[in-house]
């Protein structure tokens, strides 16, 4: 488990590549056969991938003694959505199939959690965003077709795209865990721009379905001093309350957001007119 510290904004500012990198990107997510795990400070939210090829993968007990309580979920939510191949989580014995970017919600006390894909040629992605709970909310699977979605932006600001908000109040009640995902067309780069800050929560960016060839450029720091992050396939980024989240790709590409922190509305945000950007 790899763990990052919060960090303040008048630190961040004057943070060279490297060290806006270490602090603020997750450049590996996914290892055959295992889980990665990163620990934030930033309201305390776990982000990571797990990818079973050759054999199912927990998040075992090692975690719960990292925690200081006997397992993972002891008291934690989590959400995951699928990124890759079709798979099998099974929850303390009930078995849920979950498809490419279909997304599974597992509340806070599920003991056994076993990750495994139904083909090692095309293994499945499990993308996996985990928060504190304070009390046990059902286990529901979500497919697109049941996420709450909106298209918006279009060709002409190259920013046209649907955003599949998958474990929402709309969707299902969570104790704080918001995912969704967010897909662009065709010759759109451009992600939530006009952007947007939350003083009341924080966020993360999980980029993918990218080729070797793409990056995205993520924007980020305060709207008066901003600062990116190049980012490549299957990365993520831990982007604090004071920090505009937003990106430019040099192809189009898909994206999972998560959110946690003070309420769960999601207009719930401090817009930034692109004219006040600095
Ligand atoms: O494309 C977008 O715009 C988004 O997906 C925005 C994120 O969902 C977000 O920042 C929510 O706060
Ligand atoms: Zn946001």
């Amino acid at each position: 488990m790899q763990v990052r510290q919060s960090i303040h904004s008048d630190h961040a500012k004057q943070l060279d590549t490297a060290a806006l990198r270490r602090e603020f990107l997750i450049e590996t997510l996914f290892t055959a056969d295992t889980y990665t795990m990163t620990y934030s400070h930033t309201d305390r939210i776990i982000i990571g991938g797990i990818m079973p090829v050759t054999q199912s993968v927990t998040i075992g007990s090692e975690v719960g003694k990292q925690l200081g309580v006997s397992y993972f979920l002891e008291r934690r939510e989590l959400g995951v959505i699928n990124v890759g191949g079709p798979g099998v989580i099974d929850v303390d014995g009930t078995q849920w199939e979950i498809g490419n970017q279909e997304a599974l919600y597992v509340g806070m006390g599920r003991q056994s959690v076993i990750f495994s894909s139904n083909d090692a040629a095309r293994p499945a992605k499990f993308y996996y965003n985990s928060a504190p709970a304070h009390r046990t909310w059902p286990d529901k699977k979500i497919t697109l077709a049941e996420a709450s979605s909106t298209t918006l932006g279009d060709a002409a600001t190259s920013n046209r795209r649907t955003i599949n908000k998958f474990i929402v109040p709309d969707v299902l009640p969570t104790c704080q865990l918001t995912m969704g995902l967010t897909r662009l067309e065709e010759g759109s780069l451009w992600n939530t721009m006009p952007c947007h800050t939350h003083e009341r929560r924080m966020e993360v960016y999980f980029y993918f379905d990218m080729d070797e060839e793409t990056a995205v450029f993520h924007m980020m720091g305060q709207p008066q001093e901003t600062r990116h992050l190049l980012v490549h396939n299957e990365q993520a980024v831990i982007s604090p309350s004071w920090s505009i989240h937003a990106g430019v790709g040099t192809k189009r590409y898909t994206f999972i957001w998560g959110m946690v922190g003070e309420n769960q509305v999601f207009d719930d945000m401090d817009p930034v007119q692109i004219g006040d950007l600095r």
